[in-house]
């Protein structure tokens, strides 16, 4: 039975044309997925079906009805969940979780109940204890994003949509919000996924329809969705070349050291470790999540301060500069790319090019030491064309770009800054495949010239042929470090799951949740 039949939708937003011609088709229990670049639409055609947007032509049919607005949508059954988390920041957890379904004027619910109803719906997807009470602005961004799912899957819907929703999850938590979309799907409900995590979509998609440049171009079925596959539709350009580790860069350790982390405690009671980084290497960071690598990347830009230890970063002349705050961070060299793009990277009120240029203005002054406007509408222009940004009017909020290239203009933002030291949490979140390429080109040309990269991802398969070595935190310390030559999936799994490599059992499903 036919979940979601959309034809020939157009839709624009004053000059910019999103959608041109995009047509999909999804039946009830399926997993459809949208794919396409950085900008291609995907995001709106979700809002189309979910009846937040209103297209401008074609025809959009979900479940036998046009929804005119998100109400009708919600009535339909359709649970849509959107790339911006919406959240409620200030309440609780439970009432961010019973929003919408019991609410004010309709509460079926005593407060008591609502609290346990949300606390055992979460703690099976999260995987981990969870106080319903506790305030959402507190929480960190993969229980965050578990809110946002657990409102949607709580009203048992029959049309799901999830746009880039794994992206803030690792890999188990991926796994379990796979096993929660089978169980929905199995009941016969229609899932529609927008990500640009390939293999994610190999594993899960029963279809997918490709989009590219606000047209669809193509429907792949199950056997078909292959990452070659996909990137032949994505982009009228050839697929990117994947980005090789230069066979001449032996080991570090003869280079300079840039910076170091001695007996550090990322929290009381917790192991200390060192950490050292040095000229030209390229260090991945991974952990599952409240492993303690994200404590780690933040503690190491200044952004938390330690429990105990130092980080130390040295400048060329050798001299030490220990870091307490961003601010000392950044005068000694350090940019950072914040993977919570909405409350620590953009600025939602400021213009794209605003976005941009407060980092690197310092370094476009003229002679009288005034900032050299041209000189940074240059540097702007070349970033936009080297990370292939998708922008409209660089006067234009931030906010009218896709979610990718937003983070795009912040990858841009960091590099401007002419940094020795790059510091990135999670910076390919929402970020399609041939971009992901070409920052991990520009990182490694970064590294060429002497720079030092610290790179967090969710998504293990980003470090091969890109990282030197990875560092796995485990129990918020330190717990292995595998260099290039040792690195494989196996050998990151087993490591993030504190497990010696050589253990004989497999990893099991139960570990994982
Ligand atoms: N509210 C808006 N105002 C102006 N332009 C918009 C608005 N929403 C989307 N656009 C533009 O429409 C185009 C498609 O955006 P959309 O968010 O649908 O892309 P996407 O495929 O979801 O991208 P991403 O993978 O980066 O999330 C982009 O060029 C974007 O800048």
């Amino acid at each position: 039975m036919t979940g979601i039949l959309v034809q020939g939708v157009s839709k624009s937003f004053g000059e910019t044309r999103a959608l041109t011609d995009a047509s999909l088709a999804a039946d009830m229990g399926e997993v459809h997925a949208i794919v396409g670049e950085n900008g291609s639409g995907k995001s709106t055609l979700a809002k189309i079906i979910s009846g937040v947007l209103a297209p401008d032509g074609g025809t959009v049919d979900v479940l036998g009805e046009t929804p005119g607005n998100p109400c009708h949508a919600r009535r339909l059954g359709v649970a849509p969940i959107f790339q911006e988390m919406m959240l409620a920041e200030q309440l609780s957890i439970a009432e961010n979780v019973f929003a919408g379904s019991d609410g004010l004027l309709c509460r079926t619910l005593s407060a008591k109940a609502r609290n346990a109803e949300a606390k055992a719906l979460l703690e099976r997807l999260s995987g981990q204890a969870v106080d319903p009470t506790a305030r959402v602005s507190d929480l960190p961004l993969h229980l965050k994003q578990w809110v946002v799912l657990a409102r949607a899957i709580c009203i048992q819907p029959r049309v799901l949509i999830l746009d880039e929703s794994s992206a803030a999850l690792d890999l188990a938590g991926t796994e379990r919000l796979h096993a929660e979309i089978r169980r929905l799907r199995d009941g016969g409900a229609c899932i529609l996924i927008v990500t640009h995590r390939i293999a994610e979509l190999v594993r899960i998609a029963d279809k997918a329809t490709v989009l590219r440049d606000g047209r669809t171009v193509g429907t792949l079925s199950k056997f078909e969705i292959t990452e070659q596959n996909l990137l032949k539709l994505m982009s009228a350009e050839k697929p990117p070349a994947k980005v090789q580790l230069d066979p001449s860069k032996t080991a570090r350790s003869s280079s300079a050291l840039v910076l170091r982390c001695e007996a550090l405690q990322l929290a009381r009671e917790t192991t200390p470790f060192g950490f050292e980084l040095r000229e030209g290497e390229i260090v991945g960071v991974a952990g599952l999540d409240g492993a303690g690598h994200a404590e780690f990347i933040r503690t190491v830009a200044g952004i938390d301060l330690p429990s105990s230890g130092s980080v130390t970063i040295f400048g060329s002349h050798g001299q030490s500069i220990e870091i307490r705050s961003i601010e000392e961070a950044g005068a000694a060299g350090l940019s950072y790319v914040s993977g919570d793009r909405k409350k620590e990277g953009i600025f939602p009120a400021l213009s794209t090019f605003e976005n941009f240029a407060m980092a690197p203005y310092g370094c476009h002054r003229d002679r009288t030491g005034l900032i050299d406007a041209g000189s940074l509408r240059g540097s702007f222009a070349r970033e936009v064309a080297r990370l292939g940004i998708k922008v409209g009017p660089p006067n234009d909020r931030i906010t009218s770009l896709s979610g990718g290239n937003q983070q795009k203009v912040l990858i841009a933002r960091a590099f401007a800054a002419q940094p020795k030291v790059i510091v990135l949490n999670d910076p390919a979140r929402g970020v399609d495949i041939g971009t992901k390429q070409e920052l991990y080109r520009q990182l490694v040309a970064f590294s060429q010239t002497g720079g030092a990269v610290i790179y967090l991802s969710s998504e293990i398969e980003e470090f091969f042929d890109f990282a030197d070595r990875v560092d796995v935190f485990v129990q918020t310390t330190l717990h292995r470090s595998l260099p290039s030559r040792d690195l494989s999936e196996e050998a990151l799994l087993y490591a993030m799951f504190g497990r010696l490599a050589d253990a004989v059992s497999p990893i099991t499903v139960e570990e994982m949740a």
